[in-house]
């Protein structure tokens, strides 16, 4: 028996309707909410939401725009992009009667702030008990039941626990863990690096470059992760190379199909959110402003603005000085 009884998940698009299904599979009472009044009422009577086609919504799930009925839930979600999740928890924040979990479900990091996830729920929603879960897991694969684990994190480790024991199934299975940070780096630096690899794919460099650009970007991961205080088990763990492991190797990921596309000097796939798009600046900004080396996310980043050629990218790292694996 769980402490947490209901759930709500705030953000109707593909990642919040694969996270209600499956709070509903695990026995929860399950609020999804959406931002628009009209896209709500046409789930809640289809039972299907057109960013997660194909894939029925439980009949017991209950789909509003009223973010006070959500808030009444024991445990909320926010399934949201990043750069919106400030905007949502500060709304939510004025309908909480109690100090509620939230977990934020992005992945990404706040532009302007250089804020990681649970630090905008912090400062949203002081009294809020913040955590994260992130790790390799497609929302389509999370909604059909296909067998997925994720990282769960929350400062207190009790806490991370019972949240675990609420959400996870024989199908959707989270890992409890207090590193934070560790999971937030994770999430938001592999995005900017499946982009990365989608590019060398459009570009026919070859399964031996996949590899050696997913390693070598794992290895400033590490280098960002560790700089931030995060621990070398969690980077190493589902949310960190698992998470990216699952990005760098399948045109499922919306970030690899970006590069994808940019690639092979193709349009970039319409209505489809990356998010490494929107991290790839920040986190650049936030390694230079520790002296920390990250060439792999560096070329996303000059790519994306516009500031280099893909040829011209792709030359810089092969004339990188040669160096210790370290
Ligand atoms: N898709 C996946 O497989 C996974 C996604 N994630 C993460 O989940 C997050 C959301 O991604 P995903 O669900 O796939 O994206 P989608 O593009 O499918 O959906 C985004 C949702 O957020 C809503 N939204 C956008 N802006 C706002 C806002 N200002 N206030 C409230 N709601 C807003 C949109 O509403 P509307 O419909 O009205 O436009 C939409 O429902 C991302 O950070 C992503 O990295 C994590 C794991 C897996
Ligand atoms: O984070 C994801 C799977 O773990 C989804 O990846 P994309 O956002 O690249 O589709």
């Amino acid at each position: 028996m769980t402490a947490f009884q209901s759930v709500a998940v705030i953000g109707a698009g593909a990642w919040g309707t694969a996270l209600a299904t499956a709070a509903a599979r695990a026995g929860r009472n399950v609020t999804l909410w959406a931002r628009s009044a009209e896209h709500a009422a046409r789930i809640a009577s289809t039972r299907d939401n057109p960013r997660l086609p194909g894939v029925p919504l439980a009949p017991d799930i209950i789909v509003t725009n009223d973010l006070a009925l959500a808030a009444r839930a024991d445990i909320q979600l926010i399934a949201t992009p990043a750069q919106h999740l400030r905007g949502v928890v500060n709304m939510l924040a004025s309908h909480l009667a109690r100090p509620a979990p939230i977990v934020a479900c992005a992945k990404g990091i706040e532009h302007g702030t250089h804020k990681f996830m649970t630090d905008v729920i912090a400062e949203a929603a002081p009294s809020a008990q913040p955590a994260i879960l992130s790790g390799p897991s497609f929302a389509d694969d999370v909604a059909r039941g296909l067998p997925t684990a994720v990282t769960l994190a929350a400062g207190d480790e009790r806490l991370a626990s019972t949240l675990v024991q609420a959400l996870g199934s024989p199908t959707f299975r989270p890992y409890h863990s207090i590193d934070i940070r560790g999971v937030e780096i994770g999430g938001a630096a592999k995005n900017v690096l499946a982009i990365a690899v989608g590019i060398a794919v459009g570009r026919k460099l070859g399964a031996s470059a996949q590899a050696a650009l997913t390693t070598r970007g794992f290895a400033e991961l590490m280098r960002l992760g560790r700089a931030l205080g995060a621990r070398s088990e969690t980077l190493a763990g589902l949310s960190g190379l698992g998470d990216l492991i699952l990005t760098c190797a399948s045109p499922q990921s919306r970030n690899f199909a970006l590069g994808l596309a940019l690639g092979r000097g193709e349009p970039p796939p319409a209505g489809k959110l990356a998010e490494g798009e929107f991290t790839a600046p920040v986190l650049i900004e936030l390694a230079a402003s520790r002296d920390i080396e990250m060439p792999v996310s560096e070329a996303v980043a000059s790519i994306l603005s516009g500031r280099s050629t893909i040829d011209a990218a792709i030359s810089g790292l092969l004339t990188r000085p040669f160096k210790s694996e370290e």
